[in-house]
């Protein structure tokens, strides 16, 4: 965009010439992605081979250098220790650290603790595919009997919010983007204003909604972007939070390629 008028041409320079750096990673695999089984908001632990690839995180984290200002997490614990290990392993633990739901995993609602080869079985593959991957269909709801329903409800990490009344019974990708982007917007961006240099550790869907808003990418673009686990990415982005270039992971293009690939195929019987 250009403009001959002096104060647009002035607002606009600064615009397309200062830069931002954010960096996200989704935590290592956790023992339900090792079991192959819907998490959203249950509480799992890092598998030992997730406690490993967020090392390995921290290790290229620290290999290129980075350091941050600040870091943001879910209030899962697989987000958490990942975040603890990459800040570990890269020598920065005096950091600020905040936790919020607002970057939970998407709530997979009565899927929850279901296995996702057996959802296709149960379900057929397009519905799964529909509940996994579209932007606004969430699965079906988790009812007050579900096995996992009051162990969520009622977990301390959730006592500053979200309010009982508006707790999630499950969520669609567009429903996890009308929470934590208000607070990416309010709390994230002020900190990359400032030119602080920020982490975040999140999770599959937390993250892709962050990706999609800030490459203003369509519903259907989105459905086809799948995020490895504790593979670390970053964004270069101009002054109007618009990415310069593309993602760019921080590891070698073939353990990304088969790790993106892994979380596509995870419907399908191996
Ligand atoms: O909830 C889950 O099962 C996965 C994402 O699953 P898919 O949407 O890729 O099936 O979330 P994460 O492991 O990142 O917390």
């Amino acid at each position: 965009m250009t403009s001959n008028c002096p104060v647009i041409k002035k607002c606009l320079d600064k615009a397309n010439s200062a830069e931002y750096c954010i960096t996200m990673c989704r935590h290592g695999e956790s023992e339900w992605n090792q079991k192959n089984l819907f998490c959203g908001w249950y509480n799992a632990n890092l598998s030992k081979k997730g406690h490993e690839e967020a090392k390995r995180a921290g290790k290229a984290i620290k290999d290129e250098g980075i350091k941050f200002d600040i870091a943001y997490t879910s209030v899962l614990k697989r987000a958490q220790d990942t975040l603890n290990h990459i800040l570990e392993v890269s020598g920065q633990t005096k950091i600020p650290i905040v936790s919020t739901w607002r970057l939970n995993e998407r709530h997979y609602g009565g899927l929850t603790g279901q296995n996702k080869v057996e959802a296709v079985e149960t379900f057929g593959e397009e519905q799964v595919a529909i509940w996994r991957r579209s932007y606004d269909v969430p699965p079906p709801e988790m009812e007050p009997e579900h096995p996992f329903y009051d162990d969520i409800l009622n977990d301390p990490i959730y006592k500053d919010g979200p309010p009982r009344e508006k707790f999630p019974k499950t969520e669609s990708l567009k429903l996890c983007i009308e929470r934590s982007m208000p607070f990416f917007y309010s709390t994230v961006i002020p900190q990359l204003k400032k030119g602080k240099n920020v982490i975040i550790a999140a999770h599959g869907n937390s993250l892709r909604g962050i990706v999609k808003s800030l490459e203003r990418m369509t519903p259907e673009q989105i459905m086809g972007l799948n995020l490895p686990t504790g593979i670390p990415f970053q964004y270069r982005l101009d002054g109007l939070f618009r990415p310069i270039g593309t993602m760019r992971f921080l590891g070698d293009e073939e353990t990304v390629t088969k790790a993106i690939e892994e979380v596509a195929n995870q419907t399908k019987k191996k």
